[in-house]
Formats: structure tokens, C-alpha cells, sequence
């Protein structure tokens, strides 16, 4: 496992992914956590890296808030279908929610024959839960490949005993190099940390601008750099050298 180098506060822009990478997965998507401390530490890397810091999620940024509450930060939200640029700015949504009012509707009889499956709406994604329920898998990714078949303006995207969808054309990897095109993330080398496959997108571009790719667990990944699990990616933020 080849640990990240050193991070540099004046050159570097960090991008952080969310679940898996800060807080710790659990079966309720609404139980994630982080300590007062760690949200404090968040506010000062941004301070030294001069605005430069946003997490990137499959979250809605306002779920992202409440986690993060009493602060905000700069965020791609709903894998960059919702954009903050700096913390104190509006969110933009760069899809409306009604797009997947068929999709809601052509899941609702699974649902209802299986109540262990949930569904977590997004606004601009949808999302099926079978963390708690493994042997629905299969029943989750089938009905949702199924509800977009014939639409090439919606994709489906797995990820960590989820599976999603969302309007197509949209990744972790193209909100990033979107937010490093502007202010205050231009110029600067880009440093990604991310667990699960939707980072890979993330992972791949950091890789291509010769920034620093950090994979978090073991999972395969096109990415240089590893750190262990949740516990580890904290304890490198406290040494990096931000
Ligand atoms: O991009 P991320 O910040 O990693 O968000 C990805 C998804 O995170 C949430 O689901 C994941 O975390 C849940 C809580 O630990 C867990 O129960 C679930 O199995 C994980 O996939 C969130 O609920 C999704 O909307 C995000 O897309």
C-alpha cells in the first residue's frame, strides 16, 4: 500500500468524498456521523488551502449540511448534479427532480412487495438500499435497469449496496474538473480521496491532471495512493501537512 506524499497548502486543492471516506458506513443512511472536532478540522484545512477544499458526494448538499452542521463547505452534491462553490454560496441544481417521476412510479410496486428495500429521493436521483437486505440485490438493480430502458437521458450507477439513478451526462470526475477550472480551485494540483466506485471517475481525471489519486480501502482503483479505512483517512488529514 504506497502511502500519499505531503499535501501543500499554497499548491494543492483537496476533494473529498463523503461516506466511506469521513464517516463510517452504516445500514441507515440517515445515522452517519462525524465529531464536532473532525468538522472544526474540515474549516481549518479549508482556511489554509484558501477556499480550496470541497467535498464531492453522491449526497444532496443539503443532507451534506446537516451532517456537517454548525459549518458548510464549497460541495458537488448528487454526483455533481448540485454545485456550492464556496460554502457561504447557493447551491445550483443542474437537473430538475420531475425528470424521474416515471422512474419513481415504475418502482413503487417493488417497494411495495418489498419492504426491506428503501428508497432514499434525491430530488435529482433516486436511490434503492439493500445493505440490510443482500438477497434484494438483484430485485433492486433489475427494476431500476428496467425503469430507465429506452432512456438515454437517465443512467443507472451502482455503488456500495446501492443502486442509483440519475440524469445521464453527469460524474464525480466531470464536477471536479469543472470546479477546477474556477476560482479558488484553478491553478492548483488536485488531490482526491474517495472509497467506492463512484469515485473512480474522480479518481481517474485527479490521475490524468498528474494530482494525487487516494484510494480509501481495498477495492480496486486506477488510483496511486491508498489509505486503509475512515480511521486512517483521519489520521492522514491530521498529518498531511495542511
Ligand atoms: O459519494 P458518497 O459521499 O460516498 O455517497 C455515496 C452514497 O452514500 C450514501 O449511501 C452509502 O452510505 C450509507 C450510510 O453509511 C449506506 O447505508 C449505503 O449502503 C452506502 O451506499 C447515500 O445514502 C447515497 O445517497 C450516496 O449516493
Amino acid at each position: 500500500m504506497k502511502r500519499p506524499p505531503a499535501i501543500d497548502p499554497t499548491t494543492h486543492a483537496l476533494f473529498l468524498d463523503f461516506d466511506g471516506t469521513l464517516v463510517e458506513l452504516v445500514d441507515d443512511p440517515n445515522e452517519v456521523a462525524l465529531a464536532a472536532d473532525r468538522i472544526e478540522r474540515l474549516a481549518e484545512m479549508t482556511d489554509r488551502l484558501s477556499g480550496a477544499l470541497a467535498v464531492v458526494s453522491g449526497r444532496r448538499i443539503a443532507d451534506l449540511d446537516r451532517f456537517l452542521a454548525p459549518l458548510a463547505f464549497a460541495a458537488a452534491g448528487v454526483h455533481g448534479l448540485e454545485r456550492r462553490r464556496r460554502p457561504e454560496g447557493e447551491i445550483e441544481f443542474l437537473m430538475q427532480p420531475e425528470a424521474l417521476d416515471p422512474v419513481r412510479d415504475a418502482v413503487a410496486p417493488t417497494l411495495e412487495a418489498n419492504q426491506r428495500l428503501r428508497l432514499e429521493d434525491k430530488g435529482t436521483a433516486l436511490v434503492l438500499h439493500y445493505r440490510t437486505a443482500p438477497d434484494l440485490a438483484e430485485a433492486a438493480k433489475s427494476v431500476m435497469r428496467q425503469a430507465v430502458a429506452g432512456r438515454d437521458d437517465l443512467v443507472v450507477m451502482e455503488g456500495d449496496n446501492i443502486v442509483e439513478v440519475h440524469p445521464a451526462g453527469m460524474d464525480k470526475g466531470k464536477a471536479l474538473a469543472d470546479f477546477m477550472a474556477a476560482a479558488p480551485f484553478v491553478g492548483r494540483i488536485p488531490v482526491y480521496l474517495g472509497d467506492d466506485t463512484t469515485d473512480e471517475f474522480a479518481l481517474k481525471i485527479v490521475t490524468d491532471m498528474r494530482g494525487i489519486a487516494i484510494k480509501v480501502g481495498g477495492k480496486e482503483s486506477v488510483a496511486e495512493y491508498r489509505l486503509a479505512d475512515v480511521a486512517d483517512v483521519h489520521h492522514w488529514l491530521d498529518v498531511c501537512g495542511i
